[in-house]
């Protein structure tokens, strides 16, 4: 295969790395005298859907033309596989980066977060998700300047018919799954910031926000679990910066900034600022409007914004993790109310928006309409409660009507079992 001539055009040179759907080699044009990077599908995985999903790489990839997104140049078929050339990053993927330097710092964590979601921001424009953001497919050239390449489960936000994966199937990484998607629902914009978020925190730190031995756990995880907020792990980040983070790690899509906010918030400087000041709850035009576009699709391209960010919403903060030590178990996340005590709350910085677009406060922020807001968000949680109430209420009313008079010592014990429960519509993988 070294040094084979592909369609006429393009000298193989040397493999530079191998994925799921083919191998990538370094080559060069011979028509344009430069040089690339050839994907060629892998032999033994030419099934209809894999063909397809790799000519959709490059059609959603070619559509999309940005200093932060790897370019592709061509796609074809050669002796019954199919190829994609792209522009050639001489560099390493954030994954090389990260395990040979276990952490970045939060400057470079900075660069990365404002070019990659400056790539993400270009392609949701365009009505593309990405759907696979992780740190092998963020490739850094020599400069350190970062690309967002493999586009191959992107589809069209507004293409259903595009769905290349069958029925129930998760594509995509669980380390960095959006909560929505754990669930079974469509990817948007929003889920591709959750994934970011996922890939920034774990830059940071050295580890994805949730990670556990299945990946059903890891996806409970995502759904029901507060992310431990990078400065409890003892990581030297900015109070500012780990706000943001964790906002793009909201549950609710739509409590998370756009991908362009993220692009302005982080080139602006914004993520060296200092601890925030609690959030003043966005107006009800502001949150009915970013109701109604829950994932984002179909914005116009987004503005630019100042950079000082003005906070908007708690997050509740998981129990204390020893810096360095294990993640705490998986558990709800804890509706604490700002000024508990019960737990330390950050204020997430908002970046304003055009228009007054504003993010929603917690639940515990919005008073009573949060304990509604709170049993519509946690039904099971909610009936479950409220199931174990009423069979204590019926086990006492019993004890008195139909009980012996006896001492408390001699009253038999009651046991109770309780019965787990999960998030509903838990996903396979
Ligand atoms: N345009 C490119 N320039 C330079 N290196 C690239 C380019 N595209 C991919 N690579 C590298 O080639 C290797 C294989 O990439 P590929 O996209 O096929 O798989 P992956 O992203 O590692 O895994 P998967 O596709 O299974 O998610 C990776 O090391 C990647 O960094």
């Amino acid at each position: 295969m070294h040094r084979v001539l592909v369609a006429d055009r393009y000298r193989l040179e040397s493999p530079i790395g191998r994925g799921a759907m083919g191998e990538v080699w370094r080559a060069t044009d011979e028509v344009l005298g430069r040089p690339v990077a050839m994907k060629l599908l892998l032999g033994d995985d030419s099934d209809a859907q894999t063909a397809a999903r790799f000519r959709l790489e490059g059609q959603t990839a070619a559509r999309l033309s940005h200093p932060h997104v790897v370019a592709v140049f061509d796609f074809g078929a050669w002796e019954g596989r199919f190829y994609l050339v792209m522009e050639l990053v001489e560099g390493r993927s954030l994954a090389q980066e990260l395990a040979a330097a276990g952490s970045l710092d939060a400057p470079r964590v900075a660069a990365v977060a404002a070019q990659t979601a400056a790539g993400l921001a270009s392609a949701h424009r365009q009505g593309i998700v990405h759907r696979d953001i992780k740190p092998g497919n963020l490739m850094a050239d020599a400069d350190g300047t970062v690309k967002l390449g493999d586009f191959g489960i992107a589809r069209f936000v507004d293409d259903p018919a595009a769905a290349l994966t069958q029925a129930g199937q998760i594509v995509g990484t669980s380390l960095y799954l959006a909560p929505e998607r754990a669930l079974g629902r469509p990817a948007g914009p929003a889920s591709d910031v959750y994934s970011l978020g996922c890939v920034l925190y774990q830059l940071l730190t050295g580890r994805p926000p949730f990670h556990a031995d299945t990946a059903t756990a890891i996806l409970y995880q995502h759904i029901d679990t507060a992310p431990v907020p990078p400065l409890r792990l003892g990581v030297d980040v900015p109070p500012a910066f780990e706000n943001y983070l964790l906002g793009m790690l909201a549950k609710q899509p739509e409590e998370r900034p756009t991908a362009q906010e993220v692009a302005d918030w982080f080139a602006s400087g914004a993520w060296q600022g200092r601890a925030q000041s609690l959030p003043a709850p966005a107006p009800a035009a502001a949150r009915s409007r970013r109701a109604a576009h829950p994932q984002g699709a179909g914005r116009g391209p987004a503005t630019a914004h100042a950079p000082a960010p003005a906070p908007a919403r708690a997050v509740p903060v998981a129990a204390p993790a020893r810096p360095g030590g294990p993640l705490p178990a998986a558990g709800p996340l804890p509706g604490t109310a700002p000024g508990s005590g019960a737990g330390t709350t950050y204020a997430l910085p908002q970046v304003p928006r055009q228009g007054g677009r504003g993010r929603r406060a917690l639940p515990a922020q919005r008073g009573v309409g949060g304990a509604r807001q709170f049993v519509r968000r946690r039904p099971r949680v909610a009936s479950v409660i409220a199931g174990s109430v009423a069979f204590f209420a019926a086990v006492l009313v019993g004890m008195a009507l139909f009980s012996p008079k006896t001492t408390t010592a001699e009253t038999p014990q009651v046991e109770i079992a309780v019965t787990p429960s999960g998030p509903a519509g838990g996903a396979d993988h």
